[in-house]
């Protein structure tokens, strides 16, 4: 099994509240991981400590980069702000888009943020849009496109830059329940056959159903982990629809 994040007693507090308690968690390369538990028992907490936007009280997380593992806690601002540019991609239910910005645009300011220059940018977001269903949308702005498009591009704009990981919460919390199997069916897809690791946050039991592995929490702490199933990015996930481009883009 090959380990790409590993957090280790990670513990972070709150005035009044223990959001994470000394958990420990590995997320393996290749994975599609549910973070799953009832409201206020550190899920988000827990994302956004893996994924460098919160710093623990305590603990530590570290990436494991093909030169060398990285901890977080030992970056700089700017060496981290990098570091999940190019490693990580983010697919929230809202805010990591801008509203006045049209699909390609949104889509390919994560590359050129990494220096890639507009035009090798956009016809990069153009293939990712095109290969997400969103083809002939490109230039549309987010107020012009439904709920389960405007996710797509979050879903393209999290993998345009090559992350090797993707971090969700609650990526289908604003969707019917249709648009939210099309959207997951995307994200599972997308993700696996490009052979990322997947972390989502979710209240929601078919995303939980749907991924590899489910960890639970509960009052800031693990209480269940199904363990790691299948490491595989080979292996298809079952599909419930049929797409248009192999994702691999
Ligand atoms: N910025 C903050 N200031 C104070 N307390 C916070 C803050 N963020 C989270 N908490 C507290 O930390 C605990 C864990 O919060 P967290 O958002 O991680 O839970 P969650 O499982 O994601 O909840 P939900 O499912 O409702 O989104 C809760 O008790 C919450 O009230």
């Amino acid at each position: 099994m090959n380990a790409i994040l590993h957090a280790q007693q990670l513990t972070k507090h709150y005035p009044g509240s223990i959001a994470l308690d000394h958990v420990d968690f590995t997320a393996n390369a290749g994975e599609s991981i549910a973070i799953i538990g009832p409201s206020g028992s550190g899920k988000t907490t827990l994302l956004h400590c893996l994924a460098g936007i919160l710093m623990p009280d305590a603990g530590s997380v570290t990436l494991n980069t093909p030169s060398a593992p990285l901890r977080l806690d030992s970056l700089g601002d700017a060496a981290l702000s990098r570091l999940r540019r190019e490693e990580f991609g983010f697919v929230f239910q809202q805010g990591m888009l801008l509203p006045e910005l049209t699909a390609v645009e949104n889509v390919a300011l994560a590359l050129m943020l990494n220096g890639t220059d507009r035009s090798t940018s956009e016809a990069r977001a153009a293939e990712w849009l095109a290969a997400l269903g969103l083809a002939g949308m490109e230039q549309r702005r987010l107020g012009e496109l439904s709920g389960g498009q405007v996710q797509r591009v979050a879903i393209a704009r999290a993998q345009v830059t090559g992350a090797r990981v993707v971090f969700a919460d609650e990526p289908t919390g604003a969707l019917d329940s249709a648009t939210s199997t099309e959207v997951l069916d995307v994200l599972l897809h997308s993700v696996a056959a490009n052979g990322r690791t997947l972390l989502v946050v979710t209240h929601d039991p078919q995303v939980a159903t749907r991924c590899q592995r489910v960890v639970e929490l509960r009052d800031g702490g693990i209480v269940a982990d199904s363990g790691s199933a299948v490491a595989d990015p080979q292996q298809p996930v079952p599909a419930t629809t049929n797409f248009k481009g192999a994702f691999n883009v």
